[in-house]
């Protein structure tokens, strides 16, 4: 932690053993408490985690510690024994001239203060306070869980998203749960070293509050605290974060071996997944950011995205970028900070940005149509894509490449940007292999390359539900699914691509120029409808 900076300040302790390492974060609020930046905005839920960080931060500043609340109007709080002093009045405008009034170093924090900033009268108190502090040792932090900054303040506050917690607050959590329970003997904890590990990172992404519930209730569950509880607390973890409306936790069930085709992908992903984790960092390589995949309806982008996450062993988040935009669940920006924040806080983790075209086609014209919401969001979209150090590992997919803004296809957004294209006859006979085995059919069995020839222009989509149509006529007729039943599915099928031939020759020659092929094998040009369907 930083040399204290105001008078009074204590010398610092000579550490008895060496001090665990700063959180990011609060090393960026010492920083800007050390520049006496005067307003800060915390954005968090988490009231009682960042009341401690404050406090400590006073402490080391030797500044004395304040809250406001509209209920308990502006309080001097004591240290952690000390008595609590009432300052000021529970109207906010009263509240802030006695902030400017304070005549010791302090820091000043104002809870829950952001309804009030529609009040254009607060909005001017809080700027002629910002002025007046800046000569002064104090500093003001509203701390709230949304963000909300009128635009007189813009310029005024600075912002600080308060991360999720980390390991090392929750194993603190988790020491303290398993010292109140052992002392009271009403439960048995039973955790060697490696499953406290896990069920601290299966509770990350989980606030403070939130994951005491979630060791609450496993231990309630059963009268024990044990690694069968890392279940628990994961579907825990899977209810809250599914609260949220924004992102979802999705099963691991898919393996890249169930992907056809897409041969230069997976080589891309196999040389990749060891580049998580500490080794790969010391060896100098940079956290994989991630992929943009882009290509034709059915083709299996949302597969590999889940296919990747079950390879790498990590958990899969999904994004809706509709939902972010669509006004059900607070405001778009709000959203997109919150996802990130839980994002981060999962991680390691895969976040699948599913269609990520949507929401983001009206870019350039947003200035006009909404007020700059869709350009302002897709900006803060690009700077986390492009700084973020958390390995979070983004997968976005999107089929319309015409909705795609070309700032996302810049260098440094992702790691790679692959086109998935239609599956060639080769990988056309694997798809059909792998949905045949899927079903408990023995692909040796068909003549796949047949199967293949018939099925020029075919998605991978196509491919699954020609084998689904195929084993309902077998059904039907009670006999076992025949090389004959697939032919006809196939042979009934007018693939997409065929309807839509020329906007799939042209998404083809868009890509081209634009994005690296996610296969070797080169696709056949789509035939034409009438070939298809008499040929
Ligand atoms: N290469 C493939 N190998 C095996 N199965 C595939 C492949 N491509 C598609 N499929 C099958 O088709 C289904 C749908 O594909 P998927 O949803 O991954 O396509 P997509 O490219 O994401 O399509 P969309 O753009 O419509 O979301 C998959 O669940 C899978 O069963």
């Amino acid at each position: 932690m930083a040399a204290p900076d105001s008078p009074g300040a204590p010398p610092a302790a000579a550490p008895q053993q060496p001090a665990p390492p700063t959180p990011p974060f609060v090393r960026e609020l010492d920083t800007l408490v050390r520049a006496r930046y005067p307003l800060i905005y915390l954005v968090s839920w988490e009231e009682a985690r960042v009341d401690a960080i404050l406090r400590d931060l006073a402490e080391q500043h030797g500044k004395a510690l304040y809250a406001w609340s509209v209920t308990k109007g502006l309080r001097r709080l004591g240290d952690r024994r000390g008595r609590e002093q009432q300052e000021g009045g529970k109207d906010p405008v009263e509240a802030l001239a006695a902030v400017e009034k304070l005549s010791e170093p302090s820091l000043v924090v104002l809870k829950d203060f952001h309804p009030f900033l529609n009040d254009p009268t607060v909005v001017r108190a809080v700027r002629e306070l910002g002025q007046a502090l800046k000569s002064t040792f104090t500093t003001v932090m509203i701390l709230s869980p949304t963000l909300h900054i009128p635009p007189e303040l813009e310029k005024e506050i600075s912002v600080l998203d308060v991360p999720m917690p980390s390991v090392r607050e929750l194993l603190q959590l988790l020491k303290e749960i398993v010292t109140v329970v052992r002392e009271g003997k009403k439960a048995v904890v039973d955790l060697s070293k490696e499953d406290a590990e896990r069920l601290i990172q299966a509770a990350r992404g989980l606030t403070l509050t939130e994951a005491e519930n979630a060791f609450a209730k496993a231990i309630a569950f059963d009268g024990r605290l044990d690694k069968d509880d890392v279940a628990l607390v994961l579907d825990e973890k899977r209810q809250v974060i599914r609260k949220s409306g924004l992102l979802e936790y999705q099963p691991a069930e898919e393996q890249l071996g169930n992907v056809g085709g897409l041969s230069e992908l997976k080589r891309w992903l196999s040389r990749r997944g060891a580049a998580f984790g500490e080794p790969a960092r010391r060896f100098g390589l940079p956290e994989p950011k991630g992929l943009l995949l882009l290509g034709v309806q059915g083709c299996g982008k949302s597969l590999t995205a889940k296919a990747i996450a079950s390879q790498w062993r990590l958990p899969l988040l999904r994004l809706d970028m509709g939902r972010i935009f669509s006004g059900l669940v607070g405001s778009s920006e709000e959203n997109l900070r919150r996802a990130i924040r839980v994002a981060e806080g999962v991680a390691p983790v895969v976040l699948w940005i599913d269609e990520i075209e949507k929401g983001l086609s009206g870019v350039a014209s947003s200035g006009t149509s909404d007020g700059g919401v869709t350009a302002r969001i897709f900006g803060a979209l690009l700077t986390w894509l492009q700084e973020k150090t958390a390995p979070v590992f983004v997968v976005a997919t999107a089929n319309r490449i015409e909705a795609i803004p070309p700032e996302l296809l810049r260098k440094g957004r992702f790691d790679e940007i692959f086109f998935i294209d239609l599956p060639a006859a080769a990988e056309r006979r694997d798809i059909f292999g792998i949905h045949l085995g899927r079903r408990g059919r023995k692909p040796e069995q068909f003549d796949l390359e047949k199967l293949a020839a018939l099925s020029a222009g075919f998605s991978g989509a196509e491919v699954e539900q020609a084998v689904v149509s195929a084993l309902y006529d077998a059904f039907a007729e009670k006999v076992d699914l025949a090389q004959t039943h697939v032919e006809r599915a196939v042979q009934e099928t007018v693939p997409l691509a065929t309807t839509m031939r020329e906007e799939v020759e042209r998404v083809r020659e868009w890509a081209r120029t634009r994005t690296r092929p996610a296969s070797s094998a080169a696709a056949e040009a789509v035939p034409r409808p009438i070939a298809t369907r008499f040929g």
